[in-house]
């Protein structure tokens, strides 16, 4: 009994509908449990409540591997990393390796000083456009800002300062990792020679190589940094120095050996998975609350009632709000960063709601339509975080109605970061700053457009 779908046509299956994939399209039309086939690969849609329960947390063991793509490939340095891996041994101890190590209460603590610094550098530019009555671009802001953190906790890298990377750069490759993680290819949906071919034929394969290969002199450059004898000596504890120390300790006899491309494959989850993830939550809540100005009124004065005359911004300061961290929680419910999560492989041939799921078949997960889903959420597609103040549903993996970090043997090992990166760089831009649309931008197409998060703000001192 396989689930139902649109009609497939001979060989290349849904594969004309690729871009009327789920979120917003196709998967509300055929329930909760809808199967595609995209070429030669077959794909489960979950779109309720009940089913992502039954894939993530009583399937999760079964459920819980990832496709392969030849983008993901590259990317992930041959699944050596631990997003884009199979589940197996390697992905276990780089999982643990992340969540004991790298990614832990010990590491946010550790590096709390080095967010504040980058929001505190931040207000201050910010100052310098109110002044100047400058607009301010949120997407490349906001990028900057993350991008800026994650090289520094992350690769121990100071953008304001490094020879080989800047800012802008790093915005850029951002973009490109995105690139690389979604583009798909004729193999992934043909495997074999013909997929091959035709990926040759478009000159589909050369563009994949040169996006990688730019990133991949990036992330080189990050290794060759951390090899340096300098460095080797300095008292510093970016990510990646615990994993050259580690790699510097591990034994002959040692079950798994950490090798260079298990560090590249760490350095580029780290950047794919932790910057844009980031930035994009807060530009939504940004757009989400200039569009709105009831719920922009009531943060700011909870903030600004709360935290009284300070001039920086500190991590225990996001403690002592409460209606702030609804709204936050309301922004990862309308907009997910990862909307359908990341996708996942079967090991074995399952039944999700009464219908057969066979062996080897991707799933995807709509969390975007799971969390606007009418029948759990009233008024879904309204931006209202009043709707939190007597209701415990949270999005840390438990409710599978709020699923924006995802849930059991996948679930986001850098959850905790990602809040603390959003919570505080929202928390400097609302408190210190007044914002609205730019003059001339016609404020009722942006209030109507759902789809389209701002990028041009007008920024007001406080
Ligand atoms: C607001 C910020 C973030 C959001 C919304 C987010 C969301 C997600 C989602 C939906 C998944 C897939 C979960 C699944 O398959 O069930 C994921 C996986 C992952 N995330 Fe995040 N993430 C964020 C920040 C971060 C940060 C800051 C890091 C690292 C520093 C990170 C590292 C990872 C990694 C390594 C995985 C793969 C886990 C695995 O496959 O075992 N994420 N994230």
């Amino acid at each position: 009994k396989l689930p139902p779908g649109p009609k497939k046509l001979p060989i290349i299956g849904n594969l004309h509908q690729l871009h009327e994939l789920p979120p917003r399209n196709l998967s509300p039309n055929y329930g909760p449990v809808m199967l595609l086939r995209f070429g030669f690969v077959p794909v489960v849609v979950i779109s309720s409540k009940e089913a992502a329960e039954e894939v993530l947390k009583i399937h999760d063991l079964d459920c819980c591997s990832r496709p392969e793509t030849a983008g993901t490939r590259k990317i992930s340095y041959n699944f050596k990393d631990i997003g884009f891996a199979p589940y197996g041994e390697e992905w276990k101890a780089m999982r643990k390796l992340s969540v004991v190590e790298l990614f832990s209460t010990k590491k946010l603590n550790f590096s709390r000083y080095i967010r504040e610094e980058e929001n505190d550098l931040l207000v201050k530019k910010l100052m310098d456009s109110a002044s100047r009555r400058s607009l301010v671009n949120l997407k490349r802001t906001l990028h900057t800002l993350v991008g800026s953190i994650v090289c520094r906790i992350g690769f121990g890298i100071n953008l304001h300062e490094c020879e080989f990377i800047d800012e802008d750069r790093v915005v850029d490759l951002v973009h490109k990792s995105e690139l690389l993680e979604m583009t798909s290819l004729f193999s992934d949906f043909f495997p074999g020679g013909i997929g091959r071919f035709m990926d040759w034929l478009s000159g589909q394969k050369k563009r994949l190589d040169l996006v990688f290969s730019d990133l991949d002199t990036f992330f080189q450059n990050i290794l060759n940094d951390h090899l340096k004898p300098v460095r080797r000596d300095a008292e510093s504890s970016d990510i990646i120095n615990v994993m050259v120390d580690m790699m510097e300790k591990q034994r002959d006899g040692d079950s798994f050996k950490l090798t260079t491309d298990h560090l590249k494959g760490m350095i580029s989850d780290i950047f794919v998975a932790g910057v844009s993830t980031s930035a994009s939550t807060m530009i939504w809540a940004m757009t989400e609350l200039i569009r709105n100005p009831r719920v922009m009124k009531k943060v700011q004065d909870e903030i600004r009632t709360t935290l009284v005359d300070k001039e920086s911004l500190r991590e225990e300061d996001l403690n002592k709000l409460h209606y702030f961290k609804l709204m936050v929680k309301e922004i990862f419910r309308l907009h997910p960063a990862a909307p359908l999560l990341l996708p996942r492989e079967t090991m074995s041939h399952i039944k999700i709601q009464g219908y057969d799921i066979p062996k080897k078949t991707q799933i995807l997960v709509n969390a975007y339509a799971i969390a606007r889903d009418p029948n759990v959420w009233k008024n879904p597609d309204e931006f209202d975080p009043d709707r939190f103040l007597e209701s415990s549903v949270d999005y840390k993996g438990v409710n599978f109605e709020l699923l924006p970090f995802g849930s059991g043997r996948r679930i986001c090992p850098g959850m905790a970061m990602g809040i603390t990166l959003v919570e505080l760089g929202l928390l400097n831009l609302l408190y210190f700053f007044d914002w609205g649309l730019p003059e001339e931008v016609e404020a009722e197409r942006i209030i109507k457009d759902n789809d389209v998060a701002l990028d041009l703000v007008q920024v007001i001192r406080h």
